[in-house]
């Protein structure tokens, strides 16, 4: 790559960034990349860091085909990252989500699409960062993104934790442009003559983004026109407040740490301020769950649970519950099932239907392993997505005898609260098949009962087409 002549603040900001934050970039790294001004300034800023220091720097960037846009968009985006990645000496690699994949997951989990989008990605993200041995996922987050993020958690009502916004590190996720503004990257990547794309976000609050990006802050601005970098500062305070009381939440509240359950005396907890549970659940739920983005707000209704007197599930979140046993308080995360394709063990075909037999693993800090299991499979799932995903309330499943509550079975088998949420649950297109470890789940199991099942040819043909996971949330 030629030596690059600016020497902007986006250059400084990269190693300001690794400074900080203790990055030792030689353990390489994967930048996600879009196409647009944001990932494509980050490669050429991580190119330049890596060329000007005479570093020994893996570097290699991903671009992930969402199939959400139309084909032509889609290589006209590969094309120009392409020739940018190329001018920056950056290899750059391409997924393909097959079509279709990321609404039919989307709406099975119910969930938003950028949502489904933002999975996938990481997914891919992770999966590459194994296979070419690298340290970290760059992303391209900037300046920008962190302030309108400011803004509308701050109008949407949340807490220090909250308000900080984007983090600038969150495990090996790295985000050395936070401090840039859009404008510093565009001006780099024009000068340097790097083919980019328009962003085409299709972010469920894009709208609501925009509005703030073209109405609200240019007013704001007049006001306040340093206003971004005052609160780009305001998220470090913000930040550096929250690892306080992060600190003194695990002082006050110790919580003893299981491999799926953490738990802790209910006196310590309730005698604790408000602020202080609140930070304790939170910190438990990114030690447990450590993918889960999504700020619970039922944490609003934790003053609430001091009244509870009785043996109850006294709070149940996204991805997780908080039981209250005597005088013990249980944390027992839900199953987070970073499951792919390559946890399917086995897929026979039989002369009836099909058997697949799975092993599943729990989310990365639970148990490394479930035990494999098999399920039949009639024809009618032929073709349809499966997804593992942990329990929901309203799940039923079809019996011979009609269709029952998955809560009401569990009732009758005697299984735990604790066990209930670590159970995955097999969806088959629209219906609930399978609960794993037992196999009561789906009707030819339980008319012909597994044993009977016709022996499986080994190497037979697939049937099923892939399997997805995700959070059943
Ligand atoms: N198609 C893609 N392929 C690879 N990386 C991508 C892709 N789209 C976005 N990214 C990465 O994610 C960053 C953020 O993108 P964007 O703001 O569109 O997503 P988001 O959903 O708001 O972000 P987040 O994932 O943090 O919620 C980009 O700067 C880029 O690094």
């Amino acid at each position: 790559m030629e030596p690059l002549k600016s020497s902007s603040k986006v250059y400084r900001a990269v190693s300001v960034y690794f400074k900080r934050w203790n990055i030792d970039p030689a353990k390489g790294i994967l930048i996600a990349a879009s196409g647009g001004i944001d990932s494509t300034a980050l490669m050429a800023a991580l190119a330049r860091y890596r060329d000007f220091n005479k570093k020994e720097l893996p570097l290699h960037a991903l671009y992930v085909n969402h199939n959400l846009r139309t084909g032509e968009e889609i290589e006209e985006d590969w094309s120009g990252l392409r020739a940018a990645a190329r001018l920056c000496s950056v290899p750059v690699h391409r997924i393909d989500v097959p079509e279709n994949d990321i609404a039919r997951s989307a709406s099975a989990l119910h969930e938003g699409v950028e949502a489904a989008a933002r999975r996938a990605r990481y997914e891919a993200l992770d999966v590459w960062l194994n296979r070419l041995n690298l340290g970290y996922i760059a992303l391209g987050h900037t300046l920008d993104d962190l302030v309108e993020t400011m803004i509308m958690r701050f109008f949407q009502g949340c807490g220090v934790s909250g308000l900080h916004g984007i983090p600038p590190l969150r495990g090996n996720r790295i985000r050395p442009l936070l401090e840039v503004s859009k404008a510093e990257l565009g001006e780099l990547v024009r000068e340097l003559g790097l083919p980019f794309s328009e962003d085409s976000s299709n972010r469920e609050d894009w709208y609501l983004r925009n509005r703030i990006r073209n109405e609200l802050i240019p007013v704001l601005a007049r006001e306040f026109p340093s206003m971004a970098g005052s609160l780009g500062k305001s998220a470090r305070f913000f930040r550096q407040e929250e690892a306080v009381l992060q600190e003194e939440a695990l002082r006050r509240i110790p919580w003893s740490l299981g491999k799926n359950r953490a738990e802790t005396d209910v006196p310590v907890f309730f005698s604790a301020p408000e602020a202080l549970r609140v930070r304790s659940l939170l910190s438990l739920i990114h030690y447990y769950l450590p993918g889960s983005s999504r700020v619970p707000r039922d944490f609003l209704s934790v003053k609430e649970l001091s009244y509870y007197r009785k043996n109850a599930v006294l709070l149940r979140g996204h991805g997780f519950t908080l039981r209250k046993e005597d005088a013990r308080l249980i944390f027992v995360p839900s199953v987070v099932f970073p499951v792919k394709t390559r946890y399917v063990k086995r897929i026979f075909r039989g002369s009836d239907g099909t058997i697949a037999e799975f092993r599943y693993s729990w989310g990365s800090r639970m148990p490394a392993e479930g035990h494999g299991t098999a399920l039949a499979l009639t024809e009618s799932s032929r073709g349809k997505t499966l997804f593992l995903r942990s329990r929901r309330l309203s799940d039923s499943i079809r019996t011979p005898g009609g269709s029952k509550r998955l809560k009401d079975i569990y009732r009758e088998l005697g299984v735990s609260e604790d066990s209930r949420d670590k159970i995955p649950v097999l969806q088959v297109g629209d219906e609930v098949a399978a609960v794993f470890g037992s196999l009561f789940g789906y009707r030819d199991v339980l008319a012909e009962g597994y044993q009977d099942f016709p022996a499986p040819q080994a190497g037979d043909v697939l049937s099923i087409q892939r399997m997805e996971t995700g959070i059943g949330r």
